[in-house]
């Protein structure tokens, strides 16, 4: 873990289309604005991807965009490649959390999400939940709202099929975004200064 000075965030992710690509930014801009915070992207299925980066940091975030109702083929592949580092539980007691894009308002986004959690349990790490409230979801509700989407156990994001990465998702998704990222580096600064 890095000293109680400077934490260090690692985002993995795969995109296909450049969503998922947008939505890791937002959740860089996000962690990068709480202070003493190091924010690293990594593409998942980078063939030359620093392991000894994640190796370092003391959160890694995970994100994917939900393709047939579950994380992508690249993501997953990145996941049984860390199956070297669960033999020696490399990544325990770090900080993870997980986000996730895809066109339907569902699109069975929670099924990636919950991949993700089980992941994270696999390699004894410690989940961060979105800890906001659900948005649009009263009469009141609209879908500027943060959280539109009510999404508890990781960020979830929704994208128009037929829109390119420069609109879709919509901003309010990545607002939500950037607060999800704020969080994920606030506990993580918290986590390990009581280490
Ligand atoms: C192979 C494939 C499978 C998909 N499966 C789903 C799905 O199960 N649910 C859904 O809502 N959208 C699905 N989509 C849409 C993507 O999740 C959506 O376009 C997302 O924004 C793509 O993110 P990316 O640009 O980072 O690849 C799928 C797209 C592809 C290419």
């Amino acid at each position: 873990m890095s000293n109680s000075h400077q934490t260090s965030v690692v985002i993995v992710y795969h995109s296909g289309y450049g969503h998922t690509e947008a939505l890791a930014k937002s959740v860089a801009k996000g962690a990068q604005a709480v202070e003493g915070t190091t924010i690293t992207l990594i593409k998942a299925d980078d063939e030359n991807k620093d392991w000894d980066v994640l190796a370092k940091a003391d959160a890694i975030v995970f994100g994917s965009p939900t393709y047939m109702g579950s994380v992508s083929a690249p993501f997953k592949g990145f996941m049984d490649e860390s199956s070297k580092v669960w033999f020696t539980q490399g990544w325990k007691d770090k900080i993870a959390a997980g986000f996730t894009v895809s066109a339907s308002q569902s699109g069975d986004k929670l099924n990636t999400l919950i991949q993700m959690a089980v992941f994270a349990g696999q390699h004894g790490m410690n989940w961060v939940s979105t800890g906001m409230a659900p948005g649009n979801n009263t009469s009141e509700g609209s879908v500027e709202d943060i959280n539109r989407l009510g999404s508890y156990i990781g960020l979830m994001a929704q994208a128009n099929g037929d829109q390119s990465p420069d609109v879709a998702p919509p901003a309010t998704d990545h607002r939500t975004a950037e607060a999800f990222g704020s969080r994920i580096a606030q506990s993580t600064r918290r986590w390990a200064s009581a280490a």
